[in-house]
């Protein structure tokens, strides 16, 4: 049995991995480091752009995992999968037979679509994670004529957004789309576009401005509770748009507050029937299970490595797992530290990026001996992405998670063109949900992060004749 000696160890190939592996070659190329990926192809970042200090967009390309090497002199990669990690002795073994010694470790994992429980009865129930469960999406796309979409969270809304020539029924547990994202006003924002797309003739600007102050009765929008290939990145879905079905019919029924109850495979008309809930059967051709993730922990360790309620690794605020010199990053994660007050764990890219780099410096630390401090991305909760064609950021608590029920919602929403929440505690700014090319992006992230005092402005805060910042000045 061949066993390779190294000073880090980095497990997986998706953006933690990776983002870990980029870090350590600029903190400490001179050392040691060992990649073990199970493909050839490893994602990256590239065209990053800042909309504010911690707001950032950026694309996320694949390639080839020997491009590492050219940032990183010592980097070896090692092309299997990890089996089992002796924490004791600190040696990993992989499905090859492998063995790298190592004096730091950092499992980056990442996750796997957390599937209907129905799954294993058909092939026809699908998750998409990487790029082989696209293809196999679009092969049935192509000759699919309704497909059932399961879950309110960003998949189903780019899926219900990308497909075309296809019958559509979306089942969803809550009462309005996207929840995952977003509130109910802004879920009927994205509905309105659905009904009306906006054209240069009509662009339906009228604006609306209301405060609403938070009562018991009020429901507080709930957050989200929660192999061998990376996850893709955010415009993975642009790839459906070419995809026509030209026998189909373009047609989208959202079924709302229903579970799938089974799904069993039929000989009649369409191969799938499912049961709802509600009672109801809906005929199908296919199923996407946009439900969520899962950590992917499919190796095994001598010492027990303890998991957080969503049975991710848990890590304290340096990345470091219970187990000493054990770091994990990414979606692999359970973010187990006390976290800022408008900062969460959610499952995004952005977030393996942090966690993963984070644990390059920790790990760098502890074999330099030096101090490390938490990095300042964990301050705020920030995510940008784009949902039904309109760009959307979301910062803080941005749907007055964990706030109770005393607080303000402010609101602007022209239609078809923006639209603009502001969560207020106190006076002050908790988060915001900033729709469409509303230029807002770095004054909430100076409100929220710096607290100030917004109580006499009033209204004015989100008035569109006034120009906020100049007051900040
Ligand atoms: C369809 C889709 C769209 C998304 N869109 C967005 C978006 O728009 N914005 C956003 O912020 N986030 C998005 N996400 C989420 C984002 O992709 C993930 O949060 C992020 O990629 C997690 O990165 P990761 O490196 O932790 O995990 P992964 O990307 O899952 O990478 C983990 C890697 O580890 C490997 N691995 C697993 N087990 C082992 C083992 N035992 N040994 C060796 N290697 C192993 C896997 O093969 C994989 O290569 C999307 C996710 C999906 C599925
Ligand atoms: N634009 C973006 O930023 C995108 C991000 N992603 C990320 O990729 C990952 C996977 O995406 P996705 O699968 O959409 O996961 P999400 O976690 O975003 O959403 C899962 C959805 O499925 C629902 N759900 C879970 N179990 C069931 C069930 N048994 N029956 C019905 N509904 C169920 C959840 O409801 P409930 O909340 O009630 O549990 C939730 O609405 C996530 O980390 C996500 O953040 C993916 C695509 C785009």
């Amino acid at each position: 049995m061949s066993c390779l000696n190294s000073v880090y160890l980095v497990v997986g190939g998706g953006i933690a991995g990776v983002t870990c592996v980029e870090s350590l070659a600029i903190l400490h190329p001179e050392e040691s480091l060992v990649l073990i990926t199970a493909s050839s192809l490893v994602k990256n970042v590239s065209n990053v752009s800042f909309y504010a200090k911690t707001i950032v967009k950026f694309d996320v390309n694949e390639t080839e995992a020997t491009s590492l090497q050219k940032i990183h002199p010592n980097l070896k990669i090692v092309y299997d999968s990890l089996k089992h990690i002796d924490t004791t002795n600190k040696i990993v073994t992989t499905d090859g037979g492998v063995q790298i010694q190592y004096k730091v470790i950092c499992i980056c994992t990442g996750g796997v679509p957390r599937l209907l429980a129905d799954s294993n009865k058909s092939k026809r129930i699908l998750g998409i994670r990487d790029t082989e469960s696209v293809q196999e999406f679009q092969e049935r796309l192509k000759n699919g004529r309704r497909m059932v979409i399961v879950g309110n969270g960003g998949i189903a809304s780019e899926i219900v957004h990308a497909t075309r020539g296809i019958q559509k029924v979306w089942v969803i547990r809550d009462d309005y789309i996207s929840a995952t994202f977003v509130d109910p006003g802004a879920a009927e924002f994205f509905q309105d576009t659905f009904k009306h797309p906006a054209t240069e003739e009509n662009p339906n600007k009228n604006t609306i401005l209301r405060r609403h102050v938070f009562t018991e009765e009020d429901t507080v929008v709930a957050l989200n509770k929660n192999l061998k290939s990376a996850a893709l990145g955010p415009d993975w879905y642009r790839k459906l748009e070419n995809i026509r079905n030209e026998h189909g019919q373009q047609e989208l029924e959202i079924i709302y507050k229903v579970e799938v109850k089974s799904v069993v495979e039929t000989d009649s008309e369409y191969p799938l029937k499912i049961e709802l809930s509600n009672g109801r059967t809906v005929d199908c051709d296919f199923v996407i299970s946009a439900t969520g993730v899962e950590p992917a922990i499919s190796f095994t360790s001598d010492q027990d490595l303890e998991k957080g309620p969503d049975g991710g690794l848990s890590v304290n605020e340096f990345q470091e797992t219970n187990v000493k010199d054990v770091f994990a990053a990414g979606d692999v994660a359970h973010a187990a530290w006390e976290h800022a007050p408008h900062w969460f764990q959610l499952r995004l890219w952005t977030q393996a990026r942090h966690m993963a780099g984070m644990a390059a410096k920790a790990m760098h630390a502890r074999i330099t001996k030096e101090e490390v401090l938490q990095d300042f991305c964990f301050e705020l909760f920030t995510h940008c992405t784009n949902l039904f064609g309109y760009r959307v950021v979301l910062l803080g608590k941005y749907n007055g998670q964990g706030l109770g029920t005393d607080y303000e919602i402010l609101l602007r929403v022209t239609p078809q063109l923006e639209y603009i929440k502001f969560v207020l505690q106190n006076g002050r700014l908790q988060g915001a949900i900033l729709i469409g090319e509303t230029d807002l992006e770095e004054m909430c992230e100076n409100l929220i992060l710096d607290q100030i005092d917004l109580s006499p402005f009033g209204d004015d805060i989100l008035n569109p004749d006034i120009d906020i910042d100049d007051y900040f000045d």
